[in-house]
C-alpha cells in the first residue's frame, strides 16, 4: 500500500478533490454505526469510522496498537495526531466524493486537527441524541466482543462524551450545521427522520444517486 503522497498523487489531493463530508456524532451506543449502515445504502455515501481505523490499527499489529488498545478500555481519547494521519489516509484512499465520517471529531483537539490538516468544511454534522439509559442498554447488548463494552469503561464513555464531545457539537451547532435526531426511537424511525435532512440539506446527494442507479 502506497503512502499519503502516493496516493494523493494518484488521486488528486483532498483539497483538489473537495468531497461532501458530513460528521456523524452522539454518545456511545447512540447508533451511529448502524444509521451510517443505511445513510450508505440509500445516499451512497462512504463509511469512514474513526474507531474502526483505530481497531484495524490494533489489529494490524502496529507499533501505536498497544497503546491504542490501552486508551480504548480506559474509554480514553487517542492522541489527535494519530486519529488524524488515519482519518486522512482513510479520505485519501476512498473514491468516492460523499464521505460519512462516524465518531469524530470526538473533542477540540480532533477538531483543530481536522481543520489544520484536512480543512474541508462538513456540510452537516448529525447529532445522534439518546438518554444514557438506552445507550447502556444496547451497548451491554451488543455482543461484538468488543473490548470496552463493559459497564466500567461505557461510564467513562459517557463521561468523556458530555466533557468533550458535546462543546464540539454546540460548537458547529453555533455553525448552523447541526441536525439533532432523537436516536431512542426503533432504528427504522431514527433513519426517516436523517432522510428528510439529508434530502432537504444534500437535496442533490438523494438526485444524483438516483440517476447512478
Ligand atoms: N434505534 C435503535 N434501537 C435499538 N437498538 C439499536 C438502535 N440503533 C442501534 N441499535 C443497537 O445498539 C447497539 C449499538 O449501536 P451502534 O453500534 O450503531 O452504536 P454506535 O453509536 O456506533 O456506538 P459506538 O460509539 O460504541 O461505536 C447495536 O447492537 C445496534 O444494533
Ligand atoms: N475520534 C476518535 C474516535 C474513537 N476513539 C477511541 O476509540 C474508542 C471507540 O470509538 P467508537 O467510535 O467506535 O465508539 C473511543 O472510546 C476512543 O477510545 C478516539 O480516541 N478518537
Ligand atoms: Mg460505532
Amino acid at each position: 500500500m502506497g503512502s499519503v503522497t502516493d496516493v494523493a498523487m494518484e488521486k488528486g489531493t483532498l483539497a483538489q478533490r473537495k468531497p461532501t463530508v458530513v460528521f456523524v456524532l452522539g454518545g456511545p451506543g447512540s447508533g451511529k454505526g448502524t444509521q451510517c449502515d443505511k445513510i450508505v445504502q440509500h445516499f451512497g455515501f462512504t463509511h469512514i469510522s474513526t474507531g474502526d481505523l483505530l481497531r484495524d490499527e490494533i489489529r494490524s499489529g502496529s507499533e501505536n496498537g498497544t497503546m491504542i488498545q490501552r486508551m480504548m478500555k480506559e474509554g480514553k481519547m487517542v492522541p489527535p495526531e494519530l486519529t488524524i494521519k488515519l482519518l486522512q489516509k482513510a479520505m485519501q484512499e476512498c473514491g468516492n466524493d460523499k464521505l460519512l465520517i462516524d465518531g469524530f471529531p470526538r473533542n477540540e483537539e480532533n477538531r483543530a486537527a481536522y481543520e489544520a490538516v484536512i480543512k474541508i468544511e462538513p456540510k452537516l454534522v448529525l447529532f445522534l441524541d439518546c438518554s444514557e439509559e438506552e445507550m447502556e442498554r444496547r451497548l451491554l447488548n451488543r455482543n461484538q466482543g468488543r473490548e470496552d463494552d463493559n459497564i466500567e469503561t461505557i461510564r467513562k464513555r459517557f463521561k468523556v462524551f458530555k466533557e468533550s464531545t458535546l462543546p464540539v457539537i454546540e460548537y458547529y451547532n453555533s455553525k448552523g450545521k447541526v441536525r439533532k435526531i432523537d436516536a431512542g426511537k426503533p432504528s427504522d424511525e431514527v433513519f426517516e427522520d436523517i432522510k428528510f435532512f439529508f434530502t432537504s440539506t444534500c437535496g442533490n446527494i438523494k438526485h444524483s444517486c438516483c440517476v447512478i442507479l
